[in-house]
C-alpha cells in the first residue's frame, strides 16, 4: 500500500495572505485525516512565508497519522525538528531563498555530512528519508548514509508526463529497483497529481509513501468550485 501524507503548506499561503486564521491549519489537517490521508506533510522555510516554526509545533499534537517534516537541515530546522520528534524528517537540499525545492541531494559529495545529521535524527526516534534525484549514483550514495527512506523527486516526471512522455517514469523504476535490493524505502513527491499518480505509482515497486501538495490543494479548489459558487447563488436568489 502506498500512503497519502498531504503537503499543506499552500493552505498557511492562503491563511497567511489575509493576517488572520481563515483556512485554520490545524482543523485543515485534522479534516485531511478525518477524510482518510494517512500523513500529513509541511516544509517550513526559513522565511516562514507559508508554514511557519510555531504551525509546525502547534500540529504536533493535531497529527495522528504520520507527521513528516521536510526542508533544509540548518541548524534552527534541525533544533525544531528534535524537539518536536514528528514521525519522519525529510531532508531536501534547499537555497535559502528557492521559489520550491528544485534538487535532490548530492548523497556522494554530502555523504558525511549526512550520516551525521541522519544518525542524529535516528538516535532520536525520527525516520528520515532524504530527497534525491533519480539517478543509480545517487540511490547508492544514499544507502551509505543510513537512512531509512529516499524521496524520490518526481518534478521532472510530472513535467514530462503531462507532455506525453511515459518513458519518463524508467528511471524512477531503476532507481526503485536498486532501492529495494538495497533496502531503502521508497517515498516520492513534487508535482504529482490526479493526472500522473496512478501511472507512477503503478511503475514503482513497493512506493511507500507519497506527498503531494499543490496540485492537491488546486484540484480541491477546482472539484469545490461549482459546488461553492450554487451555494452562493442559492443565497442570493
Ligand atoms: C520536497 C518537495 O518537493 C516539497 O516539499 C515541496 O518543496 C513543497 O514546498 P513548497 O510548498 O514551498 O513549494
Ligand atoms: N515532498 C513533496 C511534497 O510535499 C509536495 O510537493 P508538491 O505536491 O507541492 O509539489
Amino acid at each position: 500500500m502506498t500512503k497519502l501524507s498531504v503537503n499543506i503548506n499552500k493552505i498557511a499561503t492562503l491563511r497567511n495572505a489575509r493576517g488572520g486564521n481563515v483556512p485554520d491549519l490545524l482543523q485543515v489537517a485534522k479534516d485531511v485525516e478525518k477524510f482518510g490521508a494517512q500523513g500529513i506533510t509541511i516544509h517550513p522555510r526559513p522565511d516562514e512565508r507559508h508554514i511557519r516554526y510555531q504551525d509546525a509545533y502547534n500540529l504536533k499534537s493535531i497529527v495522528s497519522t504520520e507527521y513528516n517534516i521536510e526542508g533544509n537541515p540548518m541548524d534552527n530546522f534541525t533544533k525544531m525538528v528534535l524537539e518536536i520528534k514528528p514521525t519522519q524528517v525529510t531532508l531536501v537540499p534547499d537555497a535559502v531563498d528557492a521559489i520550491t525545492s528544485n534538487a535532490g541531494w548530492d548523497t556522494v559529495k554530502h555523504k558525511d555530512y549526512l550520516k551525521d545529521i541522519i544518525s542524529e535524527f535516528k538516535r532520536n526516534g525520527i525516520r528520515t528519508s532524504i530527497f534525491v534525484d533519480p539517478t543509480l549514483k545517487m540511490i547508492e550514495g544514499a544507502a551509505e548514509t543510513g537512512t531509512d527512506r529516499i524521496e524520490l523527486y518526481t518534478e521532472e516526471f510530472a513535467k514530462q508526463y503531462s507532455l506525453g512522455n511515459k518513458e519518463a517514469v524508467k528511471p524512477y523504476t531503476e532507481c526503485a529497483l536498486l532501492a529495494n535490493k538495497l533496502n531503502l524505502g521508497i517515498n516520492a513527491g513534487h508535482d504529482l497529481s490526479l493526472e500522473n499518480i496512478k501511472f507512477f505509482k503503478k511503475n514503482i515497486p513497493n512506493l511507500l509513501e507519497v506527498s503531494i501538495g499543490h496540485a492537491l490543494i488546486c484540484e480541491a479548489l477546482y472539484h469545490g468550485l461549482e459546488k461553492v459558487i450554487s451555494e452562493y447563488l442559492k443565497k442570493l436568489g
